[in-house]
């Protein structure tokens, strides 16, 4: 997956290339981050990259030609390494809410190009001329584009083939197949007391399965209960769902 990122601090972007399962991704080849900071284009003697809003009012927006000039350079760049036009997305409140299909949609889709605003945003003739897609990490403001970005582009990374180790426990996540995760459990058996389910220690696999299911599901119904709404449970599913909520409030 190849991922341009349009950004005042790039080293910020550090968190991703040279940490953790996106490091190693990046080492391996499986993503490709390339960083471009629009202070690079500034051709003033102070190197302004922020300018006032027209109509006033508190706060200042990110300068039209450095902004525009840094987008131009990621986009092209995307197109002389993938041969692919760049879908160029703006991270901001007023965006697509980002949730799992929609990582799985940006990590199965063409280069990305991402735009990180900082101050009170980015000129909306920009977002009009050079932005393909505004998306959101949810309903809260930051102090800038970075982690909204960085966030975006772990969800989707993780999901590009071969990042993973076993790719299954991508698919697995929860989330993956819409519910939430079941509970884990590690050494010691004993902690302070509280035990591990004995049927994570019996060995019988298809027991563990229909457990963690039936955990996934039960978490589900109790905490995301909106997840479940449309959602057709097969037979196996219902069942164990039905003991949950038989055990859980009989
Ligand atoms: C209107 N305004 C303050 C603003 C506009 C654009 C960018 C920024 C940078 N901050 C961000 C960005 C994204 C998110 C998110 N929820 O995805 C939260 N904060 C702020």
């Amino acid at each position: 997956m190849w991922v341009g990122i349009v950004s005042l601090f790039p080293e910020m972007f550090e968190a991703l290339t040279r940490q953790g399962v996106t490091g190693r991704a990046v080492d391996k080849g499986h993503i490709d981050l390339a960083l471009w900071n629009p202070r690079d284009y500034a051709t003033d003697r102070h190197r302004t990259v922020d300018d006032r809003p027209y109509g006033g009012g508190p706060g200042m927006l990110m300068k039209v030609d450095t902004l525009r000039a840094a987008i131009h350079a990621a986009r092209e760049q995307a197109e002389v390494a993938t041969g692919q036009r760049p879908r160029v997305i703006y991270v901001s409140p007023q965006g697509r809410r980002l949730d799992q299909r929609g990582a799985r949609e940006l990590a199965s889709g063409p280069p990305l190009v991402v735009v990180a605003g900082r101050y009170e945003g980015i000129d909306e003739r920009v977002v009009e001329a050079d932005i393909d897609e505004e998306w959101s990490i949810g309903d809260y403001v930051l102090s800038g584009g970075e982690l909204p970005a960085m966030v975006l582009i772990d969800a989707a990374a993780r999901l590009v083939p071969g990042v993973l180790g076993h790719q299954d426990s991508a698919l697995e996540d929860s989330f993956n197949d819409g519910l939430l995760d079941c509970p884990h459990y590690t050494r010691p058996e004993d902690v302070d007391g509280r035990r591990v389910p004995d049927v994570l220690l019996s060995g019988h696999h298809g027991a563990i399965r229909r457990w963690r299911l039936k955990q996934s599901l039960g978490r589900t119904w109790l905490r995301r209960p909106d997840l479940l709404e449309g959602r057709v449970l097969n037979d196996e599913q219902r069942q164990l769902l039905e003991e949950f909520i038989e055990e859980y409030a009989p």
